[in-house]
């Protein structure tokens, strides 16, 4: 028999994903969803700004601003809320979507230096700089004998790629992928937190990742209601809506409103086992928390270590519109990501910087054909900070940095915002720590818990069963 009341603990996407499939699961249970702010989504916050002194409106994200069309658990909330509308795709065969960089600043005495374009195809990869490196890298691996000690039970994906890939390959791209996922350091990261199709490769290659990822792994079953989603996302490589990804939390927000058996409770603190003054005491018998591990352990009376062990990074997200077409700021593509610097994090603070309007710009109005030698305006926005560490930072030190990466200095924008991103840092151990953590009744879901992309977090909200 399903529980008469849930509880679910946090409005942002796990929480509206979680509260959204258990209404529709448990048309008799009633549920809470409580959030603490007055608006519901978290960090998935999209913004429409019409440009000073112009007709010109740009759409800026502050969290997430593209999905990948293989998470199955957001094409299904495409579906079943009808937004197959306000869809748009960046096809595999843009140059948006496979041209992504990696700058390697001169000072880091690399082999491999200045602005590099990742490889998309085996062609490219013969005629690339970085092809030594990375066939040295994989072939050596494929070759490689089976290295993991049998106790070790997870590390970070600096030592797990350095210990199948070497040291180079490890810092200058693995870093620069941590960066661009976590914001946060490799060394600190759990590779079976992180990357666990990194771990399950190394497994079924008999101890070689590449040898892994060649054979096939099992198909598996699902019921994923998916009306035509997957026609729709046929050769798309990344896919976002016309009113930015915010417009999958208010779809779910309108929703859940209009459901007899939710009820939103908006501005209001809980106390999961006492009750304080101005808080509200959960009277549910179940309780689903998508609330931060740190924020879930802040509400408890009891202690549990486990619930802070990880750290949090914080990322500065600067946009920057200029008024330029894209192709006098940068190259095409998708934007670029900056490794660790060999000598550990000092200097510049910036962690990567995407081309927004490459693979974003038919948000912005008017959207312009040929966007990247005509339009008016280009957006890029600028990731800081994350294992740096919080520091001053200002835009003219933003467009000194992007001018030594680009070879050309941007102009002033004519707008900028910023907000600030919060991702936390699983870090090895992780996967053992989540085990230990149960209750009766209660589900601890969310990007503290597994996987911080938009797929995981709708995907942990649908997997609650009561
Ligand atoms: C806003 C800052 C974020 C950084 N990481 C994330 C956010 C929201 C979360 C994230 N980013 C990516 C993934 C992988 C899943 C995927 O869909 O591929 C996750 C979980 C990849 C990614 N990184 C950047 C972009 C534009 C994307 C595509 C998905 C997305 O729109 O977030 C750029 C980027 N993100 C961060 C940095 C430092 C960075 C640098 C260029 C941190």
């Amino acid at each position: 028999m399903p529980p008469q009341h849930v509880a679910v603990l946090g409005g942002g996407l796990t929480g509206l994903s979680s509260a959204f499939h258990l209404s529709r699961r448990y048309p008799s249970t009633q549920i809470t969803l409580i959030e603490r702010q007055k608006r519901l989504g978290g960090w998935v916050r999209s913004e429409r700004v019409v440009l000073p002194g112009t007709t010109t409106s740009v759409l800026l994200e502050a969290g997430p601003r593209t999905l990948r069309p293989h998470g199955k658990s957001v094409l299904e909330l495409i579906h079943l809320l009808n937004l197959r509308d306000e869809v748009i795709t960046v096809p595999k065969s843009a140059t948006a979507a496979k041209a992504r960089f990696l700058y390697v600043p001169k000072m880091y005495g690399d082999k491999i230096e200045g602005m590099q374009t990742l490889p998309s195809s085996i062609v490219s990869l013969l005629g690339s700089p970085l092809f030594p490196t990375l066939l040295q890298a994989v072939v050596g691996e494929f070759f490689g004998r089976r290295n993991r000690p049998p106790d070790v039970l997870d590390e970070s994906v600096d030592a797990f790629l350095t210990r199948r890939f070497g040291e180079s390959f490890a810092r200058i791209f693995g870093s620069a992928l941590v960066h661009g996922i976590y914001a946060a350091d490799s060394r600190q990261l759990s590779t079976r937190a992180a990357f666990p199709s990194l771990w399950e490769a190394e497994e079924r290659g008999g101890g070689s990742v590449v040898r892994g990822f060649l054979r096939k792994k099992a198909p598996v079953e699902d019921d994923y209601e998916l009306g035509n989603m997957l026609d729709v996302m046929k050769d798309v490589s990344v896919y976002s809506f016309r009113d930015g990804i915010q417009t999958l939390t208010n779809a779910l927000e309108s929703y859940l409103v209009a459901r007899d058996n939710v009820r939103i409770l908006r501005e209001t603190n809980v106390s999961l086992l006492e009750k304080t003054g101005d808080t509200c005491k959960l009277s549910s018998s179940h309780v689903v928390s998508a609330l931060p591990l740190a924020a879930l352990q802040s509400i408890s009376s009891v202690f549990i270590p486990h619930l802070t062990a990880n750290p949090m990074s914080t990322v500065d997200v600067v946009n920057l519109v200029f008024r330029a077409p894209p192709s006098e700021i940068h190259p095409e593509g998708f934007g670029y990501l900056i490794p660790r610097p060999p000598t550990g994090y000092a200097g510049c603070r910036i962690l990567g910087v995407v081309f927004d309007s490459c693979s974003l710009h038919e948000q912005d109005k008017p959207n312009v054909e040929d966007y990247y030698h005509k339009s008016e305006y280009t957006k890029v926005t600028v990731m800081l900070g994350g294992p740096y560490g919080r520091g001053e930072w200002t835009v003219p030190g933003i467009l000194d940095e992007m001018e030594v990466h680009l070879g050309r200095r941007p102009p002033r924008p004519v707008y900028w915002q910023h907000h600030e991103g919060r991702i936390p840092t699983p870090t090895p151990g992780h996967f053992t720590r989540m085990k230990e953590v149960v209750g009766d009744n209660i589900f601890i879901i969310g990007s503290g818990v597994g996987g911080v992309s938009v797929v995981d977090c709708v995907f942990a909200g649908r997997e609650v069963y009561l």
